[in-house]
């Protein structure tokens, strides 16, 4: 179906995007130098697998590479899971543990919707910039640690840092690099190449084999905006998987999305959420830790709600 495309696979990134082939070729040169680099896209789009192609690149490749999603802990969890805590630091710490700076010394570190870190955690990691250096929780001795950061965010920083709510000066260190991955919808070629590719790789599961799409199928996707990028097109193969027969991959085997009608599961009560959801990350310019604070839930309860209602 894809013949005349032209397909690269670059360190498990598929794609026949010129977009994205140029930005290969960016990421190769990136990828020598120690310089932090910021991957600027919308939920789905692959930050994390450029995120692994950077470090599989680099000179680091053979040290540490770790990953945390900064939307999902609590402060004192992320402060936790970044710089290690000490036997007795607060109600709980009944062991001292090892941070992820601890652990990626020489190697590298991917923070992943950085724009959600609390102003403190901030301050704490501009240390680690300036200093290389950071504190366990409930230490005083200095620690010190060697580490490229490589970090992912779906909104503005400088609209942030006009809004007071991020650091001029982290936002500086941590973009050196800007890179920014097109959405799904800006690169047609991607839904056609990826859906054959998913296809492919749940064909090999072997309990039911899809030999073609159908052209009400292709259409839809074709003409759909992909709010979920990449991680929505898969689920949609897997749900098409599950719910059709035979050979071909039909409309109605596609989510209700794709079909145009409202999920099935969504009662009034849960549009209703949905829509507090979406109105708080719009007050707060997307900053889920803020939007979480407005409606008085905790940040893991907020992340955990979003990704329910695929609010991105
Ligand atoms: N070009 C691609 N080729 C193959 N698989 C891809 C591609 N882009 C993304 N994926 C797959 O889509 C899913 C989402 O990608 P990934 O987790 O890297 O996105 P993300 O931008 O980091 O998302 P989030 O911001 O929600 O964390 C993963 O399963 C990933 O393997």
């Amino acid at each position: 179906m894809s013949r005349s495309l032209e397909i690269v696979n670059f360190h498990g990134i598929i794609t026949a995007s010129a977009k994205m082939k140029s930005l290969f070729e960016t990421l190769k040169r990136v990828s020598r130098t120690d310089s932090s680099v910021l991957l600027r896209g919308d939920s789905g789009t692959g930050k994390e697998l450029f995120a692994q192609a950077i470090h599989n690149l680099s000179r680091r490749r053979a040290k540490p590479y770790r990953a945390l999603n900064c939307a999902t802990l609590s402060e004192q969890l992320m402060s936790s899971e970044l710089f290690g805590h000490v036997k007795g630091a607060f109600t709980g710490a009944t062991h001292q543990h090892d941070g992820l700076f601890h652990v990626v010394n020489e190697g590298s570190i991917f923070l992943d919707e950085i724009a959600e870190i609390p102003l403190n955690l901030q301050a704490k990691l501009l240390r680690v910039f300036q200093e290389r250096a950071f504190n366990r929780v409930g230490s005083t001795k200095v620690e010190h640690v060697n580490v490229r950061f490589i970090s992912a965010t779906h909104t503005s920083l400088r609209n942030m840092v006009a809004d007071g709510t991020f650091r001029e000066d982290l936002m500086y260190r941590l973009r050196v690099i800007p890179l920014f991955l097109p959405k799904l919808s800006d690169r047609n070629e991607d839904i056609q190449v990826l859906t054959e590719k998913f296809i492919e790789e749940f064909n090999q599961l072997g309990y039911r084999t899809i030999e073609q799409v159908s052209k009400d199928a292709w259409d839809a996707m074709m003409s759909y905006p992909w709010p979920g990028n990449i991680r929505e097109l898969r689920n949609n193969i897997e749900h098409a998987f599950a719910i059709g027969l035979g050979d071909t991959l039909h409309l109605e085997d596609l989510t209700p999305e794709l079909q145009g009608k409202q999920p099935p599961e969504e009662t009034a009560l849960e549009n209703i959420e949905k829509e507090l959801l979406v109105k708080a990350l719009r007050d707060n310019h997307g900053n889920k830790g803020k939007a979480a604070e407005q409606l008085g839930m905790s940040r893991p309860t907020f992340w955990r709600k979003c990704k329910l209602h695929n609010v991105y």
